[in-house]
């Protein structure tokens, strides 16, 4: 029986402070999906999915310590999967002097799609870069041209800002101002008001989102003239709390006035249909799965006591699902070849390029909607858009950007009861 496995590395972000702890909820979701997949009859026939997972912290120094512990003990790992962009940088750069294919499925890092860097690289979890399409998309719709840029000096926002420039120059929107913060955004606001800036698109993470509203608030950057464009996957509330233990010198009124109207952009990670997915389960089906699990693991759900990396949950659970079919269709191929996995080694360069093959072409509906590859390895997605009305977020809408379709509900609404300009309009008044 021991000989009929097929091993895979798991490093998960679980304890630790710094960065995402998304392990927390994406290790439950991807044991969840090493049981269904060796429940399916026809699905690596014969042999057993078997996952060694292990914590990074989401420190790339201890990834490394865990990576090399996988891989210098046996058995032998056919595969990794890892979360967290920092980690996923130092395990996919060096997993391929063992050939390995790495699948991440939290790591949203823009620096990641590079094959040159990465050549073994595959991820569920999307780029940064996908909601730039999408945010072009809007401004479009819109009819604004000019827009300013506010971001955070974080190395996943400067990368994501480089893409959202070529496309708005690709579009011919203009950039009137780019101003960044390391962590007090007073003035680089000051400076958007310089430049009489009126469309703008944030790129932060959500402490410094509460910063920079109540300096919006302070500079009176905030109304009916004015359409912030800020990231989708802060907590529903964040603008209302941790004000104090932040020091955050704005009331929750004010941090709210300043919040009405903004839009956010954001890659949908659970799917949005009932649709019955490869597993059985409809995205609901893996929820309420998913909460049993960890009720059992002692969160306080009912309470909304999510572990980190809940959001994120379906993503780990669809890269299992891509290992396992991206393995069965590899020991298709190797017994036509008179090969198989059994002879797997971290020199065996021909079954590496199978297995990377493989990868690169599975597709398939997932609990976290439609699972496929870009060239880059990069996870295809679709963006949901959504706006605050009236103190809570609205859908407005979603983005596919393969198909450049745009499903629009048609409810945003503007505080001036019409869409704000992108610049000031001097009426020649005759
Ligand atoms: C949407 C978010 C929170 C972006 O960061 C990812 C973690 C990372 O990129 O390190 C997890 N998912």
């Amino acid at each position: 029986e021991e000989e009929n496995v097929l091993h895979i590395g798991g490093i998960f972000p679980v304890a630790g402070e710094g960065g995402w702890q998304g392990g927390q909820a994406c290790m439950p979701a991807a044991r969840l999906a090493l049981e269904d997949v060796n429940r399916e009859k026809n699905l690596l026939r014969g042999y057993r999915l078997h996952l060694h997972s292990n914590d990074s912290e989401c420190e790339p120094g201890l990834g490394a310590s865990v990576m090399y512990n996988l891989l210098y003990f046996p058995p032998y790992k056919l595969m990794l999967l890892a979360g967290c962009s920092t980690v996923c940088t130092t395990v996919a750069e060096a997993a391929k002097m063992w050939n390995l294919v790495v699948l991440c499925y939290g790591a949203s890092s823009p620096a990641l799609s590079d094959r040159n860097r990465f050549p073994t690289l595959f991820r569920t979890h999307p780029s940064a870069t996908v909601h730039n399409p999408t945010r072009i998309k809007l401004l479009q719709k819109f009819g604004w041209s000019r827009v300013a840029i506010l971001q955070q000096a974080e190395e996943v926002f400067i990368s994501t800002v480089e893409d959202l420039e070529a496309r708005c120059k690709e579009a011919g929107i203009e950039i009137v101002t780019r101003q960044s913060f390391l962590s007090d955004p007073t003035d680089a606001v000051k400076n958007l008001r310089r430049q009489d800036a009126r469309i703008v698109v944030g790129l932060f993470y959500v402490v410094a989102a509460r910063r920079v509203l109540c300096e919006l608030y302070h500079q009176k950057l905030y109304g009916q003239s004015y359409v912030w464009f800020f990231i989708g996957w802060y907590e529903d509330d964040w603008f209302e709390i941790n004000l104090e233990k932040e020091g955050i010198t704005c009331t929750k009124e004010q941090m709210r006035m300043a919040a009405e109207g903004h839009m956010t952009t954001e890659a949908l990670m659970w799917n949005q249909n009932n649709d019955t997915t490869i597993s059985g389960m409809t995205a609901e089906d893996f929820r309420k799965r998913l909460n049993k699990l960890l009720k059992d693991d002692g969160y306080d759900i009912d309470n909304d006591r999510y572990p980190e990396g809940y959001q994120e949950a379906p993503l780990a659970y669809d890269a299992v699902w891509s290992v396992a079919l991206a393995f069965n269709r590899t020991m298709e191929r190797l017994s036509k070849l008179g090969n198989s996995l059994k002879n797997f080694t971290y020199e065996n360069k021909e079954i590496a390029d199978e297995i990377y093959a493989a990868v690169n072409s599975t597709q398939f509906l997932g609990v976290s909607g439609h699972v496929a590859f870009s060239s880059q390895g990069d996870r295809i997605a679709l963006t949901q858009i959504e706006q605050v009305i009236d103190g809570k977020y609205v859908k407005l809408g979603y983005y596919d950007t393969q198909s450049d379709n745009l499903t629009w509900r048609n409810v945003e609404r503007w505080i001036g009861g019409k869409v704000p300009q992108d610049r000031t309009i001097i009426r020649n008044v005759l």
